[in-house]
């Protein structure tokens, strides 16, 4: 029930302790807000975002958002976004949490074409394979790893968001086929795809689009592909080629990893964090790289 649920792992918050400064984002169902919560007892004032739910949202909606806001309220990790608590005693009701002032990493990465180092983007890799290890660790498969899903805070920090099981139609409708659910079909594993069969190895396939979405500063996956297209292509062999005009092999090969068509040969999310942590530490290992139009590597070796 996600009444009990709410109030089991999300803090009550007394609405006139929130401040609403400006709207940030917005979906069919309500709106992302910037704001301050005020917090007496400590005589602080700390940024965050709040979420709202229209008033004639209707009981789905509702239900949808208290469910989102128990899920976040259970985790506990620097790479997911905090909850802070919720406002459910008063209309509109909201989901309040710490505020990542850059937002979601595909704008942010269009919005800064070329201007970060190849060890800060590794360093979004990580922060994100670091908040999916938490994740797989507690069995929790998150089914919809995209670069939309993640947001940046001032310091280039990346964590996991967007635990909604409906999906925002802020995002792009085309996304997710309509086929048996909506399924994100260029970030989902096949197995994922043909039968359902959403995993922590699933979720690794949809870390390697993200490690391209963000090598390639947000270029949409497959481009302009139709769904079926990327299906039958991927079920065929292809793979997302490497990225700008001279991706580092190494990187290219932890890609290919996440997208091996044997899900247990997919490396685990632990392993992403150590190869990526290797990278940051040896960045001579990132010398070898491939030339575009060099794709010479077999993705099932
Ligand atoms: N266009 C934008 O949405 C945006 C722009 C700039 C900064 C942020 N920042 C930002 N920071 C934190 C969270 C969110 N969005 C969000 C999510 Cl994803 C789920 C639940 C929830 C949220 O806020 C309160 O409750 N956003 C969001």
């Amino acid at each position: 029930d996600p009444n009990e649920a709410i109030r089991e792992f999300a803090k009550e918050i007394d609405v006139s302790f929130i401040t609403i400064e400006e709207v940030i984002g917005g979906g069919e169902f309500g709106d992302v807000c910037k704001g301050k919560f005020r917090i007496p007892a400590m005589n602080i004032e700390k940024d965050v975002a709040i979420k709202t739910l229209k008033p004639d949202g209707g009981d789905k909606a509702r239900s949808d958002m208290l469910a989102e806001a128990s899920i976040m309220g259970q985790f506990d990790d620097p790479n997911i976004v905090s909850l802070e608590g919720v406002v459910t005693r008063s209309n509109p009701i909201m989901i309040v949490t710490e505020y990542m002032r850059n937002g979601s990493l595909d704008k942010f990465l269009q919005q800064n074409d070329g201007m970060f180092t190849i060890l800060q983007l590794i360093g979004m890799m990580r922060g994100v394979a670091s908040g999916m290890v938490y994740l797989s660790h507690i069995s929790f498969v998150h089914r919809d790893l995209a670069a939309r899903n993640i947001l940046v805070n001032e310091n280039l920090v990346c964590k996991v968001s967007d635990f909604g099981l409906s999906r925002e139609l802020e995002m792009d409708r085309s996304d997710y086929t309509t086929k048996g659910g909506k399924i994100p079909v260029r970030w989902t594993a096949p197995e994922a795809i043909s039968y359902r069969k959403f995993t922590s190895a699933s979720d690794v396939w949809s870390f390697g689009v993200v490690m391209w979405e963000i090598l390639t500063y947000g270029e949409r996956p497959y481009w302009n592909w139709s769904n079926q297209d990327v299906i039958k292509a991927v079920e065929e062999g292809f793979r997302l080629p490497p990225t700008m005009n001279y991706c580092p092999k190494i990187l290219y090969q932890l890609m290919l990893d996440c997208w091996r068509v044997e899900r247990s040969e997919r490396p685990k999310f632990i392993e992403i964090v150590n190869r990526l942590d290797n990278l940051s530490r040896n960045p001579y290992l990132m010398e070898d790289g491939i030339a575009l139009s060099a794709i010479d590597i077999d993705p099932d070796h």
